[in-house]
């Protein structure tokens, strides 16, 4: 098997960069991204920068499969079970970051700084930002908010660790905002969005997720701002799109009883039910005897060497 997270004929594919994400929001080409959380999420990204066969897919000018590879830390829901993604340790982040990183290694890499790591102070949020592109082996960092994190976008763009910022519904604030509620709807919250992401921009934010506005804002924004806009609930004319990639597989992971999730989310697979469904036959063919199956899941001893064995075991006794 080969380890290097590519097939061993293919030539190892281009990293992509930011150079490249300007390129694509010039082009007015979408730029992609979705999460993963670990080494098979982030292989199933990876998969999808391989060329089709049979297909001739994306014009061999485009680069192909996911753009941006996000260490969200939705993962603090979706993969580890918690409440909210306020519970994830910046080392349980780290966690993450390094299975994703050997699991994909054509989109850019970018991981979110956790609640709390950068609230106290810019030393503690450059701390941070250093660590998960160290140990982490992140190519850039996402910090959500506007005003308040400007001086740390500052230093940490001027330290050449790239930052994406993400305005509109910032999870990490949920609290404050009375819940996961659509930012930008009166004309103060709109132009609160828009200053946030212009501010950001002239941080040195190479671009900016905005998350739950209406797509009308998220338009005016992102024809103003010279960076890409990454939409999450915010209509088709960001510069790109994101989603978490367990919810738009469809696995449920924590969007409640009803299992619908946001109204941004559109399923593009099935895997829950695939999944429990599949568990459930395996507890049936378990208990029904029918695997495993000898001779197509077991290893065979020639007659000769058990017997062989039950003399040995008979002289012991
Ligand atoms: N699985 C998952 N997917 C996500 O996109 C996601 C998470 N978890 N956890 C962290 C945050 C939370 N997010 C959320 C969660 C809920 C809504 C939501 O229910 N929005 C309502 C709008 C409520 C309103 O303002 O009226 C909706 O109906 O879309 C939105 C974003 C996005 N992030
Ligand atoms: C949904 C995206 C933008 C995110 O921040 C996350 O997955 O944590
Ligand atoms: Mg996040």
């Amino acid at each position: 098997m080969s380890t290097d997270g590519a097939s061993s004929s293919a030539p190892p594919r281009k990293k992509r960069t930011i150079l490249d994400l300007q390129a694509l929001k010039r082009k007015k080409v979408p730029i992609t991204v979705l999460t993963a959380h670990d080494y098979p999420s982030a292989r199933f990204i990876e998969a999808a920068a391989a060329p089709v066969p049979g297909a001739d897919g994306a014009p061999a000018s485009l680069p192909r499969g996911i753009d941006i590879c996000l260490v969200g830390d939705s993962l603090a829901m979706v993969a580890c079970g918690y409440e909210s993604t306020n519970q994830l340790s910046l080392d349980e982040m780290l966690y993450h970051c390094r299975s994703v990183a050997r699991g994909c290694t054509t989109s850019l890499l970018l991981a979110d700084l956790p609640f709390g790591t950068y609230a106290a102070s810019v030393e503690d949020g450059v701390r941070a930002a250093v660590r998960l592109v160290q140990e982490g082996r992140m190519d850039a960092v996402k910090i959500e908010g506007g005003q308040e994190v400007l001086p740390l976008v500052r230093h940490l763009t001027s330290a050449g660790i790239p930052v994406m910022g993400h305005v509109g519904l910032t999870p990490q604030r949920q609290a404050s905002l009375s819940g996961y509620r659509v930012q930008g709807k009166t004309v103060e919250s709109a132009t609160q969005v828009y200053r946030d992401a212009l501010a950001l921009q002239d941080a040195g934010a190479f671009g900016v997720v905005i998350e739950a506005v209406p797509s009308a804002l998220a338009q005016w924004i992102t024809d103003r701002l010279a960076i890409p806009t990454i939409g999450i609930g915010a209509g088709m004319h960001t510069s790109g799109q994101v989603l978490v990639q367990l919810d738009m597989l469809g696995v449920d992971s924590d969007l409640g009883a009803s299992g619908k999730g946001p109204r941004f989310l559109r399923k593009f697979g099935d895997v829950g039910p695939h999944a429990r469904d599949a568990v459930r036959a395996y507890v049936d063919a378990v208990r029904g005897g029918e695997f495993p199956v000898e001779g197509q899941h077991t290893y065979p001893m020639s007659d000769e060497t058990f017997q062989a064995f039950c003399h040995a075991m008979e002289a012991k006794q």
